[in-house]
């Protein structure tokens, strides 16, 4: 026979989330939920009357009678005391209706419940010796030919193999149990048909489960007023009949059976016949919501409330145990059924919060397989060996596989994803009894977490109560077989029945705890439950942790061949015999986990993530904060940045300013300064050695002489008229307006400065002093003028090279200072001005010299008049004297208008009638000289005078040559316009 293995896909394995607990509370009590089971009321099941050899009776004509009784109006038939020591009679069913009320078994030989009609088999006298054999004594001997009898042929096979739907007889799976009792019984939250994957659930299946349930209660009720059988009551045991392949002739055997699910009962009459009564009986036509509903539902409910559950379907290989579990599409079996309800059941309870985790792992040939991870390929192509995954214990979270891949689901489809990725990697063969057998046995485990939900107006950080973790296992059992014909399935075969053998083991001596439990002989009996991983892993629930449901799966076709039929009915007797110990051995007491009360450490997800989430929370609100306060840290100070930067510049800005400000102030200070020094050694000297010419002054730039000086110069001047030459006045005249721009009256004679000099001394020296004084004042108001212009001048040349400057000083910019041409320009004013005070004062020092030469002139011409004049000339001098005299004073008096006063003098006294002499005009050879005097004094000194005046007019020319050169230099170099106060037109004269 081809088999074929089909090969797992190549996916990258993802990290193994932690390991699924299996908790290991074996001694705890349900007593809360339910009773105490007794010994003898936890072997609730009906089993087989027997006969004293161990073979189970069965009514000897009970078929023929069966079919023709309507299931609904059967009556039940009082119930047959059948104890240990019953002898063997076959019940006789008359009908269906008058099938007896399930016994009470008795739990184990000389029990209180002895006298049950049906015998347990692992504990009957009749059993005793078989059930050390089974399951694989049997399976051996049935190999070998079977020592079971083969049972009488009593009826045709269409009645035997009919099934009797409805549920008449009690069971824990249909909640026909004791309330009190079973957890299963509890009531459950109402179904959510609307949430059924496929469709499956109908208004009429919702009223016939309350139907049955209400009836099955009823049942209950009535049996344990009847001192009916007691149930364990979490222990929910199965059998489901295959139907036939179509097409499959009946045999003889077939009609040994008979299968009555209303009444959980199936009947065989063959050899160690006897009725087999279990919680629920499947008949070939039901469909696996049915089986799930009666089989499964409760305890996942359950499961969601807290409790552990665990779910298997055992079975000889290709009975329909994966179809149970897994089922089709069409068809959902108890997997994909119980994750609809898993999700229904969050839905209806909002005031929980839930997390689900899913595992899937397969025993093959004794090794552990995690069917979630995918192996990768190694560098040779090959898939990697998976990291071997061990069981382990401990005392919170029991036997757990690891390590193994958990997933979060979500979504029922998500979940159902998972698992059918699962499936996908779970080994399968072809073999002589399946096409596609299951090579190993499959373990889903579903892990729920669930918690109160938080109030709205709670503020912890946790919600209130901790997390509920219960374990939902859903397993599907690689089918028992006989030995295959290749040596891989055989050796698989070997490793699946070994497994079996050792649960069927187990299972059987559980029955020892019990006793342990009474201090029984069987006490100190040990249970293998490390001889197979299976066992190991199933510990837990075996030892009683967990709520219980045994699907059994069971083909009491022939399969058209005799061998096959006999082979068919042996497994199916054992796979019965072994529903019929779980039944009575597994005790569970199952509680609801307790609440992991926020706990980090906790295998408690939903806590973990709140916690991480909040923890999260935090964090972000923190960085969020953080990121915030940056911003505005940032912002700040960017501002401030910003604010200081402006104020850096503002500074630097002002300071630049002040800085100039203050070189501008300091420039002109000192600039004032030196030009105070300048001009006050120009007044000294003006008022020291050189008044008549300290007089000078410039107005806007040009030189003039102040009218005070003028005024008296012009009294001077009409003084000295008769004794000075016109020309040689002129010549001086000329000479000095070259040299000093003097405004000097062309054909003017030139003062006489010795008598100047004597009006000062010898006439009113107060006079002269207020005129040199005023004449001071206003040369230095026009030097100050002139200073101001300077200044501004500065200022404006400060200005406009205003920005070169703020940069050369600024620090922030690091630039170099100002260019030399630049400064070199206001330097170069500053040099210019001082040349021009030079020049000034060169010229100061040519008048004084001049003056000098004058005076030494005068006085030698004076001397000369004294001696022509003996006598006569005196009164002559006296007069004049007198007369410079008058004029000199009214002249003093007038003060700006001296010229006005010397003509208003000259007129008074009749002796001038010439034009004024005003400065910048020429003047008029005053007539107050008369012509005869003149001419006789020029007579006299004409020589000497000519002589003194070509001397002075030679000096003169030369000077006023060389400072005229000179200054029109300067002039041009500094373009200064320092205007001669002579018109052009006299300064090119002179
Ligand atoms: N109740 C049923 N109704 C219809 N078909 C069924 C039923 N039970 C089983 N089958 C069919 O029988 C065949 C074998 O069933 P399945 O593979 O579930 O057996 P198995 O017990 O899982 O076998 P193995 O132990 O070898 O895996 C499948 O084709 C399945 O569809």
């Amino acid at each position: 026979m081809a088999t074929t293995t089909l090969p797992r896909p190549s996916l990258p394995p993802s990290g193994p989330l932690p390991s699924l607990p299996i908790p290991k509370t074996r001694k705890s009590s349900v007593a809360s939920l339910s009773t105490p089971t007794t010994p003898s009321s936890s072997t609730g099941l009906p089993l087989p009357s027997r006969s004293p050899s161990g073979v189970p009776s069965r009514p000897p004509t009970a078929p023929s009678k069966i079919q023709h009784v309507a299931t609904s109006s059967l009556p039940r038939v009082p119930q047959p005391a059948v104890g240990a020591n019953t002898p063997r009679a076959l019940r006789k069913t008359i009908s269906i209706g008058s099938f007896p009320q399930p016994p009470k078994i008795p739990t184990r030989p000389g029990s209180t419940s002895s006298n049950s009609p049906i015998s347990n088999p692992s504990t009957s006298p009749a059993l005793e010796t078989s059930i050390p054999k089974t399951p694989n004594t049997q399976r051996r001997s049935a190999s070998h030919g079977g020592t079971l009898k083969r049972p009488p042929r009593t009826s045709s096979r269409a009645n035997q193999l009919r099934s009797f739907t409805g549920s008449g007889t009690p069971s824990l799976l249909n909640g026909a149990g004791a309330p009190s009792v079973s957890l299963l019984d509890l009531p459950s939250l109402p179904a959510s048909r609307a949430s059924s994957a496929h469709g499956s659930y109908s208004p009429f299946d919702d009223e016939e489960d309350r139907r049955g349930r209400h009836r099955s209660m009823d049942d209950a009720k009535s049996e344990t007023s009847k001192g009916g059988k007691d149930k364990t009551g979490n222990v929910i045991v199965s059998v489901r009949v295959r139907p036939d392949a179509p097409g499959n002739e009946s045999s003889k055997s077939d009609l040994e059976w008979m299968v009555d699910g209303r009444r959980s009962l199936i009947s065989y009459r063959g050899r160690e016949g006897g009725e087999y009564i279990y919680d629920n009986v499947f008949a070939a036509h039901d469909n696996n919501s049915k089986v799930y509903d009666s089989a499964a539902k409760r305890l996942v409910r359950r499961v969601m409330e807290g409790y552990h559950g665990t779910v298997f379907a055992y079975g000889m290989t290709g009975t329909g145990k994966t179809f149970s579990m897994q089922g089709t599409a069409s068809s959902p079996g108890v997997i994909p059924l119980a994750i609809t309800d898993i999700f229904s059941f969050i839905r209806e309870t909002p005031q929980r919060e839930f997390l689900l985790r899913v595992s899937y792992l397969e025993i093959y040939n004794e090794k552990i397989h995690d069917l979630l991870t995918t192996p990768v390929a190694g560098p040779n192509g090959q898939p990697t060996q998976q990291e071997e995954i061990k069981l382990r214990e401990d005392s919170k979270r029991g036997v757990y596989a690891t390590p193994l891949k958990e997933e979060i689901v979500q979504s029922p489809t998500q979940l159902l994803r998972v698992i059918a990725r699962g499936d996908n990697n779970r080994r399968v063969a072809g073999t002589q009894f399946n096409a596609r057998s299951s090579r190993s046995h499959a373990v889903v485990q579903i892990v729920v977490e669930s918690r109160e939900r938080a109030g709205p107006n709670n503020r912890a950080p946790l919600p209130p109560g901790g997390v509920r973790v219960s374990t939902l296992s859903l397993i599907d059992l690689a089918g028992s077989e006989r030995a295959a014909e290749s040596k891989e399935r055989r050796t698989e075969g070997a490793h699946i029945n070994k497994s079996l053998l050792t649960l069927g083991t187990v299972i059987s001596k559980l029955s020892f705890e019990k006793d342990k439990e009474k201090g029984g002989p069987n006490s100190d009996k040990h249970l293998p439950y490390r001889d197979s991983k299976l066992t190991r892993l199933l510990q837990p629930a075996l030892q009683g942790n967990s709520l219980i449901s045994i699907l059994c799966t069971i083909q009491i076709g022939s399969a058209g061949s005799i061998a096959t039929a006999q082979n068919h009915t042996m497994e199916t007797l054992n796979t019965m015999k072994f529903a019929s110990r779980a039944k009575n051995n597994i005790v569970s007491h199952a509680k609801k986990a307790d609440e992991a009360l926020g706990d980090p450490g906790s295998r408690a997800l939903l806590d973990r993530y709140r916690l991480e989430i909040l923890d999260l929370r935090k964090q972000l609100e923190s960085q969020s904060k953080t990121t915030k306060e940056k911003e505005v840290v940032e912002v700040k100070e960017e501002n401030e940045q910003v604010e200081k930067a402006r104020e850096v510049q503002q500074e630097q800005r002002h300071e630049e300013q002040m800085l100039e400000m203050q070189l501008a102030r300091t420039a002109l200070k000192e600039r004032i300064e030196h030009l105070n020094r300048l001009i006050l050694s120009s007044r000294s000297l003006g008022v020291n050695a050189n008044r008549s010419f300290s007089s000078l002054s410039m107005r806007n730039g040009e030189l003039t002489a102040p009218r005070s000086a003028r005024s008296s110069t012009a009294t001077i001047d009409a003084s000295h008229l008769n004794r000075t030459s016109s020309a040689s006045s002129l010549r001086f005249s000329r000479a000095s307006a070259a040299s000093t721009n003097l405004i000097i009256a062309e054909g003017h004679e030139g003062p006489e400065p010795e008598e100047e000099d004597s009006l000062g001394e010898n006439g009113d020296g107060t006079a002269t002093s207020a005129v040199q004084v005023r004449a001071l004042q206003a040369d230095l108001a026009d030097k100050n003028r002139y200073i101001q212009t300077l200044e501004k001048r500065l200022l404006q040349a400060r200005r406009s090279s205003h920005s070169r400057v703020s940069m050369s000083f600024s620090p922030r910019f690091g630039t170099q200072p100002t260019s030399p041409g630049e400064e070199g320009s206001s330097e170069a004013v500053i040099r210019e001005k001082d040349a021009e005070i030079s020049e000034l004062r060169a010229r100061l020092d040519d008048k004084e010299r001049m003056l000098s030469a004058l005076r030494s002139a005068g006085r030698r011409r004076e001397v000369a008049d004294l001696s022509l004049d003996t006598g006569s000339g005196a009164h002559n001098s006296a007069t004049l004297r007198s007369s410079q005299r008058i004029s000199q004073r009214t002249s003093s008096g007038s003060g700006s208008n001296t010229s006005s006063g010397v003509f208003s003098n000259a007129k008074s006294s009749g002796k001038s009638t010439a034009t004024s002499p005003v400065i910048g005009t020429r003047s008029p050879v005053p007539s107050t000289l008369s012509p005869m005097k003149r001419g006789s004094k020029d007579s006299v000194t004409r020589p000497k005078m000519d002589e003194m005046t070509k001397m002075l007019d030679e000096m003169i020319t030369e000077r006023v040559h060389q400072r005229s050169t000179s200054g029109t230099q300067h002039r041009v170099d500094s373009g200064v316009s320092v205007k001669p106060s002579l018109p052009r037109s006299r300064l090119s004269e002179s």
